[in-house]
């Protein structure tokens, strides 16, 4: 890991839901928003500018996440999904051939411009994110189902995959950052 500039133990970790960097001791199950006392801020300073982008009013330096991408998508779940419920429907009875005519439909109506991806997220996607326009943060390798990291990661920018098929259903994957 190059050198933070950290005590011993510490490291940088980055929150999606405030999209700001903290700081975590492994050993100790400690975070904290401020670089724990006894850092090397100018270390700290450099290495935060090497591994993320961008600095906040406040000076905090947040950014992509090195390695990471940010995405959102719609989830059309099915009776086959690994868990057919979700907060639109307490148990999900179509089918996967309806499930695949619905996100078509949504697929249509994002690339004709009629609507953005997010926008039908609110409303129609099955996952918890919905509420966030399906916003799921910055992930890295790993962090997500197989088909749906590979995917994600193959978008540029703005671009919107094709259906995406995972255990928990169908998707639509907008790339964001
Ligand atoms: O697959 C399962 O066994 C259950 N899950 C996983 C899950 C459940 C709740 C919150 C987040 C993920 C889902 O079905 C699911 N997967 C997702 C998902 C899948 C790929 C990328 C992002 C989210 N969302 C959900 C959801 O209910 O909200």
């Amino acid at each position: 890991m190059a050198d933070t500039g950290l005590p011993p133990g510490w490291e940088v970790r980055h929150s999606n839901s405030k999209n700001l960097p903290y700081y975590f001791n492994s050993n100790e199950k400690v975070s904290r928003w401020e670089p724990p006392s006894g850092t090397d801020t100018e270390k700290l300073k450099h290495y935060m500018a090497a591994h993320h982008s961008a600095t906040s009013r406040s000076g905090a330096v947040v950014g992509v996440p090195e390695g990471k991408i940010r995405a959102a998508h719609l989830l059309v779940k099915h009776r086959d999904s690994r868990r057919p419920k979700s907060w639109r429907e307490n148990e999900i009875t179509r089918s996967k051939e309806e499930a695949y005519e619905i996100i078509r439909g949504h697929e249509k109506r994002i690339k004709s411009g009629e609507a953005a991806l997010g926008e039908l997220a609110l409303t129609d996607s099955d996952c918890s994110s919905a509420r966030k326009r399906g916003d799921l943060g910055y992930f890295g390798h790993g962090d997500m189902q197989k088909e749906f990291e590979d995917a994600a990661f193959g978008l540029q920018v703005g671009e919107m995959s094709s259906v995406v098929e995972t255990a928990s259903g169908l998707h639509l994957i907008e790339r964001l950052e």
